[in-house]
C-alpha cells in the first residue's frame, strides 16, 4: 500500500511540475517580460498569450492581387507592421506567441544598437533557430559568440574575389543551359516564359555547384533533397513562437527532420569522398574542384578556440547555409531586375551598351575578370535590391540587457528590423523613394543618397553583414549579362502584382515576361 501511495506521489508530483512549466514558459515568463518591456518604455499592439499578436499577422493580403504596379510595397508585405507603426512609431514591441520582439524602422536606432552591440556578442533568435534547424543547423547564419567568430574566419577567405573568379565557368554553363532552352521556346513559337521558376532552379544549381559541386552523383541527390526540404518547411502553415505548436503539424515535423537526416548523410558521403581525394592529392597540391567546401577543405589547422579547421558535422551544416541563404536570395534579386527592366526597357538598353563597352561584342570572348566595371548594373542591383529587397528583415537577440538612447531592451528580446519599410521611408529617400531610379547610386554607391547610412541594409549590418554578397555581385552580373545579349523581353500581360513574403520576397504568381531573340 505505501509503495502504491508513494508512486502515486511521485506520478502526481510529476504532473503538477510539468503543469508549473507550461504556466511559467506560457503565461508567468512572457507577461513578466510584457511588464519589463512597458516598464522600460516600449509599447506596441497588446498581445493575447499565448498566441501573441500572431492572429492579427495572420490576417494579409498574401497573394492579393494589386490593380496597379505600385513599387510602394510595405503595406502589401507588411501590412500588419505598417499598421502598428502608424499607431507606434518606428519603434515597437509586438509577439510571435509568447516570444517578444523589438520592430525596429529606425536607422539611428539601428546605428545605436550596432555601436552598442559587436557581431560576436549578438544572438540570433532561437525561436528561429530551432525552426530552421534541419535548413542551417548550427551554420554560420545562427551560430553565436566564439563559434561564429571560429567559422566567420574559417569561411570568409572562401568568398575572396580572387577565389571567386574560378566559378565564373560554373555561372555561364548552368546559365547557358537556362538561355538556350529560352530560345528554344522564342524559336518554336512560345516567346511568353515563366521566369521566376527558371531562375530560381537555375540559381539553385550554381550555388549547389559553387558550394558543393553536383557532378558527382551524391552532389545531385543532395540538390533535389535540398529542394524538397525547403518545400517541406515553407508550405506549412506554422505557429512559430507558439508553445507546443509543433504538435500541430507534428507530420511535416517529422518529414522535414527525415529529409534533414537524408541530406546529412548524402553530404557525409561527399565531404568524406573529398577528405579521401584531398590526402591522396596534397603532395601535389592540388586543389580538385573549384567550389567552397573544397576551399573550407584546404583551411585547416590550429587547435582549441583557434581552431581553423571544420568538423565534417560543421561542414554539412556550412553547405546547407550557403545552399538556403544564397539560391534564393541571388535568383530574387535577378527576377525582380528582370520585372523592373521588363517595365523600364530603355535601361536594357543602357546596359546593353555598357556590357558591349566594357566586355566587347563576343559573348564567347568575355573577360569575366571585368565584372566591377559594369557600373550601371551595379547601379540597377543596388536599386533593386533597395525597391525589393529579398531578404526582407534582418534579425538578432540581446544576449544580456542593451541600454540604448535611456531605453533598456532585456535580455533575451528579439530584434526584427523592418528593411523594406527602411528602403520604402519618405523621410530617408524623398520623394521619388517608390520610383526605380538607379542613377541614385551613381554618387552615392554605397547608399544611394539616402540620408541616413544605415537606412539602406539589403545585406545586413556590422560585422554579421552577408559573408556571400560577392559571390551574388558576380552571379547577378553574368546571368544578366547573358539574358541581355541574347534576348531583348517586356512585361507579360498576364503578369499580376502580388509581392509577398515566404521567408525571402518574391512574386506571388511568379513573373511571366515575352521574349525577343537579338540579332547579332
Ligand atoms: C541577393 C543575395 C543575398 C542577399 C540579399 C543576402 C542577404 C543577407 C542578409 C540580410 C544577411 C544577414 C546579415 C545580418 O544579420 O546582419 C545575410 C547573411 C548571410 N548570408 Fe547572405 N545574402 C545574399 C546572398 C548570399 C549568398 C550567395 C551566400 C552564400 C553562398 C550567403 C550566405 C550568407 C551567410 C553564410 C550569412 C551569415 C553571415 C554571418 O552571420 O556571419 N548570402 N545575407
Amino acid at each position: 500500500m505505501l509503495v502504491e501511495e508513494a508512486i502515486g506521489l511521485v506520478i502526481m508530483a510529476f504532473f503538477i511540475s510539468l503543469l508549473f512549466k507550461v504556466l511559467f514558459s506560457c503565461w508567468i515568463s512572457p507577461f513578466l517580460a510584457h511588464k519589463k518591456l512597458k516598464r522600460n518604455g516600449f509599447r506596441g499592439p497588446t498581445p493575447s498569450f499565448p498566441l501573441g499578436n500572431i492572429s492579427e499577422m495572420k490576417r494579409t493580403s498574401f497573394g492579393r492581387v494589386f490593380e496597379c504596379l505600385t513599387h510602394d510595397i510595405h503595406s502589401i508585405v507588411f501590412p500588419y507592421f505598417s499598421r502598428w507603426q502608424a499607431a507606434y512609431g518606428k519603434i515597437f514591441t509586438y509577439w510571435l506567441g509568447t516570444e517578444p520582439f523589438l520592430y525596429l524602422a529606425d536607422p539611428e536606432f539601428v546605428k545605436m544598437l550596432s555601436r552598442e552591440v559587436q557581431a560576436k556578442y549578438w544572438g540570433k533568435p532561437s525561436v528561429f533557430k530551432r525552426d530552421r534547424k534541419s535548413m542551417f543547423g548550427n551554420g554560420l547564419v545562427m551560430a553565436e559568440g566564439d563559434e561564429w567568430v571560429r567559422q566567420r574566419h574559417v569561411i570568409t577567405p572562401a568568398f575572396n574575389p580572387s577565389n571567386l573568379k574560378a566559378m565564373a565557368s560554373l555561372m555561364v554553363e548552368s546559365t547557358t543551359q537556362m538561355l538556350d532552352r529560352w530560345a528554344h521556346l522564342v524559336l518554336s513559337g512560345h516567346p511568353q516564359i515563366e521566369v521566376e521558376n527558371e531562375i530560381t532552379s537555375t540559381a539553385g544549381e550554381i550555388i549547389a555547384k559553387t558550394s558543393f559541386g553536383i557532378d558527382h552523383i551524391s552532389g545531385r541527390q543532395v540538390f533535389h533533397k535540398l529542394r524538397n526540404l525547403q518545400m517541406t518547411l515553407f508550405k506549412t502553415n506554422r505557429l512559430v513562437g507558439v508553445p507546443f505548436a509543433g504538435i500541430l503539424n507534428a507530420g511535416k515535423a517529422r518529414e522535414a527532420k527525415r529529409l534533414g537526416e537524408e541530406i546529412d548523410e548524402l553530404f557525409r558521403e561527399v565531404i568524406t569522398a573529398r577528405r579521401e581525394n584531398q590526402s591522396a592529392t596534397a603532395a601535389a597540391e592540388v586543389v580538385l574542384q573549384n567550389d567552397l567546401l573544397s576551399l573550407l577543405l584546404k583551411e585547416s589547422g590550429g587547435e582549441g578556440k583557434l581552431r581553423r579547421w571544420l568538423s565534417t558535422a560543421e561542414l554539412i551544416d556550412e553547405c546547407k547555409t550557403f545552399f538556403f541563404g544564397g539560391h534564393e536570395t541571388t535568383a530574387l534579386a535577378l527576377t525582380w531586375t528582370l520585372l523592373l527592366l521588363g517595365i523600364h526597357t530603355e535601361w536594357q538598353i543602357q546596359l546593353r551598351d555598357e556590357i558591349k563597352e566594357v566586355l566587347g561584342d563576343k559573348e564567347s570572348d568575355f573577360d569575366f575578370t571585368k565584372l566591377s566595371q559594369l557600373k550601371k548594373m551595379g547601379w540597377v542591383m543596388s536599386e533593386v535590391l533597395r525597391l525589393y529587397p529579398s531578404a526582407p528583415n534582418v534579425q538578432r537577440q540581446a544576449r544580456r540587457d542593451i541600454t540604448v538612447n535611456g531605453l533598456t531592451i532585456p535580455n533575451g528580446t528579439n530584434m526584427w528590423i523592418d528593411v523594406v519599410a527602411m528602403h520604402h521611408d519618405e523621410a530617408l529617400w524623398g520623394e521619388q523613394v517608390n520610383e526605380f531610379r538607379p542613377e541614385r547610386f551613381e554618387h552615392d554607391e554605397v547608399a544611394g543618397g539616402c540620408s541616413h547610412k544605415m537606412g539602406y541594409l539589403p545585406f545586413g549590418f556590422g560585422g554579421r553583414m552577408c559573408v556571400g554578397r560577392h559571390l551574388t555581385f558576380m552571379e547577378y552580373k553574368i546571368v544578366l549579362t547573358l539574358i541581355l545579349c541574347r534576348f531583348s523581353f517586356t512585361l507579360s500581360p498576364d503578369y499580376c502584382h502580388s509581392p509577398c513574403i515566404m521567408l525571402s520576397l518574391r512574386p506571388a504568381h511568379g513573373l511571366p515576361l515575352i521574349f525577343r531573340l537579338l540579332e547579332n
